[in-house]
């Protein structure tokens, strides 16, 4: 009998559809569905059934944190059902990572949840979506793909939510675990799994589904992106729209501006929590000065800035109301081991 797949389908380009075969860039999302898609793959039907529902259909550089929630719940839902091996989403690569990750850190289920998405639109010569999706299909019924965390494949790479990030604007290869690698591969049919994640994931993480009730978009947490004459600006700017958390993606290891550090010793001061990133790409932020460990600015540890901004979006969710003192404690210990 074959196993039960849920897929929930949110846009990007492996939906997309451009005006000739030759298009790679600047295609839209309007013409197709993920139904076309599936109607390109009939292999599908030997490996899964399917069960289909369109969360959105967005380019995912337009992603909300709403839609996430409505993605998750939808997700949980589905794989509460006995007779459901596991769940696929369909996503634009843009912002793939994040939504993972996110994922990874509130679902509860060891069940696969496999994200796919495609660098090349539908129309295009050597479309990478559908083998991509195949792929992702097989991995979610795997019953070797169970407890691993939510997974990213795309061009036969396995890779942990946490780790994979999206390393070239156009490439099929783009998807990489910069220090970690992949954690298996799709050779033809088969699976071969290399590793698994050294972080918390999913069912052993401390948000629950629960956390998310009455949310309809996650606690404003702002990136700073670091640069020679950087002056603090875009931290005073966040703190005036309300940001509750700063992600401060630094120059080296987690470095800041001298002329930036007043804004965002100020930013702590008022309660707003610091995080520590790099923008280098790869590697760990790990400790720096004692006056920003003093302030309570949080290393990042190996994950990039737009990782470390999930994470402190649901620490905020799940913490933000604690004494200070309880929420810093919570958080640092977040970035160690999730
Ligand atoms: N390759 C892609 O999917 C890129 C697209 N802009 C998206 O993220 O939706």
């Amino acid at each position: 009998m074959k196993p039960n797949v849920a897929l929930f389908a949110t846009g990007g380009t492996i939906v997309s559809s451009g005006e000739s075969a030759t298009q790679m860039t600047g295609y839209s999302i309007k013409d197709f569905r993920v139904d076309d898609l599936l109607k390109a793959v009939p292999a599908l039907d030997e490996v899964a059934n399917l069960d289909v529902t369109q969360v959105a259909n967005i380019d995912s550089s337009s992603m909300t944190s709403r839609v996430w929630m409505d993605l998750a719940r939808a997700i949980e839902a589905a794989l509460s059902r006995d007779d459901t091996a596991g769940a696929v989403v369909t996503h634009g690569t843009d912002t793939l990572e994040e939504t993972a990750y996110f994922l990874n850190l509130v679902l509860k289920t060891e069940k696969p949840v496999v994200l796919v998405g495609a660098m090349r639109p539908a129309t295009a010569l050597s479309a990478d979506g559908p083998l991509n999706l195949l792929n992702a299909v097989r991995v979610a019924c795997d019953p070797s793909a169970r407890g691993r965390g939510v997974l990213v494949v795309l061009n036969d790479t396995v890779l942990a939510a946490r780790e994979a990030t999206k390393s070239h604007p156009t490439n099929v290869a783009t998807f990489r675990g910069p220090d970690a690698g992949m954690l298996g591969m799709v050779a033809g049919a088969r699976i071969e799994w290399l590793s698994r994640s050294a972080k918390r994931h999913t069912v052993d993480t401390a948000f629950g589904m629960s956390i998310l009730d009455g949310v309809d978009r996650l606690p404003r947490v702002d990136i700073v992106y670091s640069h020679v004459d950087d002056d603090g600006l875009f931290v005073k700017a966040a703190v005036a729209a309300g940001a509750r958390g700063i992600v401060h993606a630094g120059t080296g290891n987690g470095s800041i501006h001298s002329d930036t550090e007043p804004a965002l010793f100020e930013a702590a001061l008022k309660g707003v929590l610091v995080v520590r990133a790099s923008r280098t790409g790869s590697g760990a932020t790990v400790e720096g000065l004692d006056a920003w460990q003093r302030a309570g600015f949080i290393p990042s540890g190996t994950l990039n800035p737009q990782k470390a901004r999930v994470l402190l979006q649901l620490a905020l969710l799940a913490w933000g109301n604690l004494p200070a003192e309880e929420r810093q404690k919570k958080t640092e210990e977040a970035f160690r081991i999730y």
